[in-house]
């Protein structure tokens, strides 16, 4: 790879993303770029009414990744200097073609395209896989109290979304390189082994 990576780490909601982001910027010395979730004002409100609170919500999450995407171009990527994000800018679109129904997934359609058409994108992906037990037991774990009321069946159809929303990225040309990684059976965070493993295939993807 030539120019400076941009990697970032993707899957459903509690999958371990931020998690693995943050322990392959440690052992590979390379920034991190992660996403704002408490300061957030809307995902509280969101998880009580969906349908209510969901335009709000796609845009403040767009609006805020924008401004990273930017920084991160002039901050790092314009520098040749290597960078891993805990999401990837189209996760924007994965939850809102879910959420937003009608005029308002219309409009926000046109302005997540307008605003990330030109937008650096990552060359990497690292997709965590999991299924619903799995995640909904992380979930817990994490115990973020808005999360806890999550319904079942809208993260299980987080995960279909996602499985579809790699496979467009997978698609795109130039296409960006993606290493799977099946979040039921590699433990990344108890299994020195296993992590070390994930490491060895990002430095591969990074060559
Ligand atoms: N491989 C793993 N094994 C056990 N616990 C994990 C693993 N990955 C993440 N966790 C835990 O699961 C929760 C969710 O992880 P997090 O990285 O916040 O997920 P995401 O960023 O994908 O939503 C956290 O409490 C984290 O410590
Ligand atoms: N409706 C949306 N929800 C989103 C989006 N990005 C994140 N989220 C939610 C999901 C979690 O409750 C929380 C943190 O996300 P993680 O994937 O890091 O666990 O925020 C989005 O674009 N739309």
């Amino acid at each position: 790879m030539k120019h400076a990576p941009f990697i970032a780490v993707e899957g459903p909601i509690g999958a371990g993303k931020t998690t693995l982001a943050s322990m392959l910027s440690t052992e590979l010395h390379i920034p991190i770029i992660k996403e704002i979730v408490e300061e957030n004002p809307f995902l509280d409100k969101f998880y009580q009414n969906i349908d209510e609170w969901s335009f709000q919500l796609e845009m403040f999450f767009l609006c805020n990744r924008y401004k990273q995407l930017e920084d991160t171009g002039l901050q790092y990527l314009e520098k040749a200097q290597p960078v891993i994000s805990d999401y990837h800018i189209y996760k924007n679109l994965i939850f809102a073609e879910r959420t937003l129904k009608g005029i308002k997934r219309d409009k926000y359609r046109q302005i997540y395209h307008l605003l990330t058409d030109d937008m650096p994108k990552p060359d990497i992906i690292i997709y965590i896989r999991a299924d619903l037990d799995t995640l909904l037991g992380r979930i817990r774990k994490r115990a973020r109290s808005f999360e806890q009321e999550m319904d079942p069946a809208y993260l299980e159809q987080l995960i279909t979304d996602y499985d579809k929303g790699i496979q467009f990225l997978a698609e795109q040309s130039p296409s960006p390189r993606i290493l799977t990684i099946d979040g039921n059976e590699i433990d990344f965070v108890e299994n020195q082994a296993q992590f070390e493993q994930i490491v060895s295939d990002v430095k591969e993807l990074i060559q």
